[in-house]
């Protein structure tokens, strides 16, 4: 869409005190990333046949996914060439995310994903060096998808019901579903799309059960793309979103796979069924450890994305004066709608840096699971299943914020700020539910609070546990290092109330999880156990004020250094040329309800009833 650029907002950009650019560069972590990035997304926008004249939301179930999965093999196609074209990509996960130019091609979620995301690197790190020899070709048949989750078990994985025996007379296992609560339940692409998986099954040999194991399991003909005999595999509907994802059902009728479909690299079952187990039993969870990992960056984006929106609209969108005798303001003026957006900028960086952290983090330890040192497993669990769930809880909570800011404008489809919450909150409960994986992080706290209890030796981490038992915080100071002093003191005041909620439990003579149990509220909640008093908390909210004010002026300055595209952000309010008005008015005249100026409907129910008396 041509035309100027609102007013309002080219005085934002004057404003701005900082070099854009520069910060864009800090976030793509360096300019060659920055440089790359735009590259890819020039590359693909170019591509006509991924755009849409018509708007999703007017298509109908079948047409979104139809739609979807034409455009997710085209950007398949663009991928291969890409990895072996003229622009490399590397490593396709980093936090810089090359790929994010999908959200604005699918508005919505690239069927591939769990292909992609999932079903390729659980191969890469859980498959031995023969299996991924032979099953990551780049010209393979297979689209695959990620199994785990059944009708009766998602956060439970101990409880999945899908077994896998091992028959020695044949060399195979046999995949069998039970009973209906056995049948896997959500995958995504696993509805039409796939025609192999990754399946989380209970592994049995001679009658004794292994525990989960994950096997590669063909489900549809390659050819015909049919189920395969003792298959049985559909679509399970309508979502609040991911509708484009094509979520599925699968179950198995005694379906035979090759011994050698077990992935191999960590644990093994020989021919004559004998069980190498595998260095640590969790390695087998390992693609969920990354995903949360993953999660972190990509909320982060979420998050810049609703930022961007919602601030640019904020600049442009004038109501009330502050004074009465004054033209109405720019609602970006008002200290309450600051406090609502720059908060969502704020954490964007902040999930951001967390998420590169926790990425290279996560690079150290997978090297040292290869040298077979396991040591650092336990703290990298409980530190991604913590940041996954705070990340995705914060992120849906300021995606609505910044979506309730908007106004009625936020609740049009066309500002894109629904979606992206829909989105956003599904993070909250896939890939590990949000009380659940908090509750993984308190397992591990109270560990090492039980250590510092019994006055044990603590590693350097803990310190601050036996500090607060010795009473040594310092008194609250008024700074950064204050703060981060300060929620010290919460977690060790909090995880000391919890563990001792937990003894008193036990003392009365309930056993460990039942007492574990009655203390969960207070295993996941935090409160304020620090030295902080009313007047620091005074002093704190009146520098947050003055903060405030000194963001206002580059407020659209930070957003613009996110650097989303408008074909990325499809909204109507958040465009960067700030022609809100225009685009909503253009948007409209696509619904296929101002498509005759009277509708048929008209003639049949409504002019039959408020005509009757006068034909
Ligand atoms: C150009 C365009 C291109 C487009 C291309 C697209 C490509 C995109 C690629 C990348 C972009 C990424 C963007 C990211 C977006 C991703 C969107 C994802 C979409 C949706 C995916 C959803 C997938 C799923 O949901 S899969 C299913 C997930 N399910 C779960 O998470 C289940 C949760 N439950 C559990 O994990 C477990 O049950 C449990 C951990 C809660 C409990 O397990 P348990 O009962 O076996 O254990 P215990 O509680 O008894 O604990 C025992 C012991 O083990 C430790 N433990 C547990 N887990 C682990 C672990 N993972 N690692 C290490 N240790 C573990 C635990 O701490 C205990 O230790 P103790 O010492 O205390 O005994
Ligand atoms: C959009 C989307 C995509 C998905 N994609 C996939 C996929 O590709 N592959 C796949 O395998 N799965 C997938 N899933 C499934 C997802 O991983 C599970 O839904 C998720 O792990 C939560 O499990 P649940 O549904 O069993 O929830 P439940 O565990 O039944 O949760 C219900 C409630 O019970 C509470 N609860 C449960 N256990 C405890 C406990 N021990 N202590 C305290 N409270 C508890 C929870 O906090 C929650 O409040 C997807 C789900 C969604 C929504």
């Amino acid at each position: 869409m041509g035309g100027r650029v609102n007013e309002d907002l080219i005085k934002e950009r004057r404003k701005c005190t900082f070099d854009i650019k520069e910060l864009t560069h800090i976030i793509d972590c360096g300019e060659e990333n920055t440089i790359k990035r735009k590259q890819i997304d020039n590359y693909i926008l170019n591509i006509k046949e991924l755009w849409d004249d018509v708007p999703e939301e007017y298509l109908s179930h079948k047409e979104r996914y139809e739609n979807a999965i034409k455009k997710a093999f085209i950007v398949l196609k663009v991928l291969r060439q890409l990895h072996t074209g003229n622009i490399q990509i590397t490593d396709h996960r980093t936090p810089t995310n090359v790929y994010s130019i999908q959200d604005g091609i699918f508005r919505n979620v690239n069927p591939l994903l769990i292909h992609i995301g999932l079903f390729w690197s659980t191969i890469a790190a859980q498959a031995s060096t023969e299996q991924q020899a032979e099953w990551l070709q780049p010209d393979s048949s297979m689209i695959g998808t990620y199994v785990q989750t059944e009708l009766g078990h998602g956060s439970f994985i101990r409880g999945i019901e899908t077994t896998a025996t091992y028959d020695s007379t044949t060399d195979e296992f046999i995949l069998h579903t039970p009973r209906l609560s056995a049948y896997k339940w959500w995958p995504g692409g696993l509805g039409n799309t796939a025609n192999a998986c990754l399946v989380m099954a209970q592994l049995y040999i001679n009658g004794t059960c292994h525990g989960l194991h994950i096997f590669l399991a063909q489900i549809r003909d390659f050819d015909t793309h049919k189920p395969l005999p003792g298959i049985k595999v559909g679509e399970i509907g309508p979502k609040m979103g991911f509708n484009t994802a094509d979520n599925g059902f699968l179950g198995f009728d005694n379906h035979r796979i090759p011994r050698t479909n077990m992935l191999m690299k960590n644990v093994q079952v020989l021919r004559d069924g004998t069980y190498v187990k595998p260095k640590h039993d969790k390695l087998t969870y390992g693609s969920m450890l990354l995903t949360r990992v993953t999660l972190i960056s990509d909320l982060a984006y979420q998050l810049s994305k609703a930022a961007t929106i919602a601030v640019r609209y904020s600049a442009v969108r004038r109501q009330s004066p502050i004074k009465s005798n004054e033209p109405e303001r720019q609602i970006l003026d008002f200290v309450s709608q600051q406090h609502k957006l720059f908060i969502t900028i704020a954490s964007s960086h902040v999930y951001r840096v967390v998420g590169l952290w926790m990425w290279n983090s996560h690079k150290r330890v997978t090297a040292d699971i290869h040298e077979g040192n396991m040591g650092q497993l336990p703290e990298l669990h409980a530190l991604a299943c913590c940041l996954k769930a705070i990340s995705s809880r914060d992120a849906s909570a300021l995606v609505e914020q910044c979506r309730l800011a908007c106004g009625g404008h936020g609740y049009m489809m066309a500002s894109n700020l629904p979606q992206i919450y829909a989105y956003t909150t599904a993070a909250v409960t896939y890939e590990g539910e949000y009380t659940v994986l908090l509750l993984q992080t308190a397992r591990y706290l109270v560990k090492f609070w039980r250590l510092a209890a019994e006055h044990k030796p603590l590693p350097q981490n803990f310190a601050y546990f036996e500090d607060y038992i010795k009473k040594n915080f310092e008194q609250w100071r008024n700074s950064p290092e204050g703060i981060i002093e300060g929620f010290k003191a919460i977690v060790a005041g909090k995880t000391k109330a919890a563990y001792d909620t937990l003894q008193c439990n036990l003392r009365n003579g309930r056993e460990f999880e039942e007492a574990w149990n009655m203390a969960s509220v207070q295993l996941t909640n935090a409160s304020e156990y620090s030295t902080i008093s009313r007047n620091d908390i005074e002093a704190l909210q009146s520098r947050y004020e003055e903060l405030l004010a000194l963001i206002r002026p580059n407020a659209v300055g930070l957003v613009d250094a996110f650097d989303i595209r408008d074909e990325v952000l499809c909204s109507t309010l958040g465009a960067y040329d700030g022609r809100v008005y225009e685009r909503m008015m253009e948007e409209a005249s696509k619904s296929p309800l101002n498509e005759d100026v009277v509708n048929e409907s008209f003639h049949k129910y409504i002019r039959p009833v408020t005509m009757k008396n006068k034909l």
